[in-house]
Order: structure tokens, then sequence, then C-alpha cells
């Protein structure tokens, strides 16, 4: 995609973000229209692709996306996801290329158990997330929940830790994020596994 964020680079990020979410939808992962996608189109001034509001994620098209600017209002297209401005402020603060939102059940029941935070060491998963599998703690931020998206945002920038590309909302589900769609897809599998393990209870 070039970095203009023009008519054709918006039905590619369209295509590309109907695909993921196909994908995490079969899963049970965007359930009830939940969860939203992005992908940033340019940098300067920041330019991202977002699911448009309330559709059934399983089922989107290459249309079912909005061009949004850094505070998540809509530039082209119609009504973007509630939560566009969050995917502006993630995109923003971590230099990601690309954003998932999923409601997963490990997420919330996870975010209720660890309200501090979920710590992770000793696990060949962790290698997915860019950390070494032993000898390294590694701490999956959890922040409280608001329906304000800057109030979220400031929860998440101050919670995030650096060596961790995903932060657990409490009551509501995981945001995740990756260079790319497809980085940012395997980073949130490779978390998914990590919380759905963890509320295993080992
Ligand atoms: C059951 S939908 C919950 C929504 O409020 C929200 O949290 C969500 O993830 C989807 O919102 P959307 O505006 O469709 O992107
Ligand atoms: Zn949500």
């Amino acid at each position: 995609m070039s970095a203009g964020g023009g008519a054709r680079d918006l039905a590619e990020a369209g295509a590309v973000l109907a695909a993921e979410a196909a994908r995490f939808a079969s899963f049970g992962w965007m359930r009830g229209t939940s969860g939203n996608l992005s992908v940033v189109l340019s940098r300067d001034p920041l330019r991202l692709a977002v699911t448009a509001s309330g559709r059934d994620k399983g089922e989107l098209t290459s249309a079912d996306v909005v061009l949004v600017d850094e505070r998540g209002a809509a530039v082209q297209g119609g009504r973007p996801s509630a939560e566009a401005a969050l995917h502006a402020r993630v995109a923003a603060s971590t230099g990601a290329g690309a954003v998932v939102h999923v409601h997963t059940v490990a997420s919330v029941a996870m975010g209720r158990r660890k309200p501090g935070g979920i710590l992770l060491r000793d696990l060949e998963m962790l290698k997915g997330v860019g950390q070494p599998a032993h000898g390294v703690e590694v701490r999956l931020p959890v922040v409280a929940n608001s329906q304000d998206m800057a109030e979220l945002g400031d929860r998440l920038e101050a919670a995030r830790d650096p060596r961790m590309p995903a932060v657990v909302v409490a009551g509501h589900g995981l945001y995740v994020w990756g260079a790319d769609p497809r980085q940012a897809r395997h980073h949130t599998e490779v978390v998914e596994w990590l919380l759905e393990l963890e509320l295993t209870g080992r």
C-alpha cells in the first residue's frame, strides 16, 4: 500500500482486514459484531483503515472499512469502529502498523483473575512475541475498561510494557499490535494461547 491512503489502498486494506476478521471470527473471538481491526496506511499524517462499526466481523467485505485520522475521526467512508480512536492511539504510541481487538473469553476471565497484570515465564510460546523462552518474566498488563477512548488510551499507554505487544482490557477483551496485519495476527494468536494456558491454572 502506498503512503497516500487513496481509494484503492483503502479497498486493498479492507480486503486484508476482512480476511483477518473472518479468521478471528471463525475462532469465536469476534462474536456478536464484537472486535475491530486496523492497518496504518500513512504515518505523516497518520491515517488508518479501520473496520466499520457494528458489522458482523465474520462477514466483512473490502467495502466495510473506513479511513480515519489520528483522532479516529472518519476521513473517507462510513461510520468507523467505536474504538477507532484507540487504534490510532496505539498505532501512534507503539509505532505498530496494525492493531487487533478481539473479545475472547480467556482475556476477560484472566483480567478478572489477575487485575494487576498476568505474569508469564518459561514458555516456548513467549518467543512468538519476541521474548526468550526461559529465565525472563514478562507481564501482560490489565487496564480498567472505559467507554471514553481518550481515557482508555491514557490507561493503555501508562500500563503497556514494551516487551509485550498486547494489553488486556478488563471486562472487555484484548488489544494486540504488530508491524503489519500478519504479525499482529501472530501476536494475537500467541497472546491468546498464553491466556488460555494461564486460565487452565497450571
Ligand atoms: C458486542 S459489540 C461491543 C462494542 O461496544 C465494542 O467493544 C466492539 O468491540 C465492537 O465495536 P465496533 O464499533 O463494531 O468496532
Ligand atoms: Zn470491544
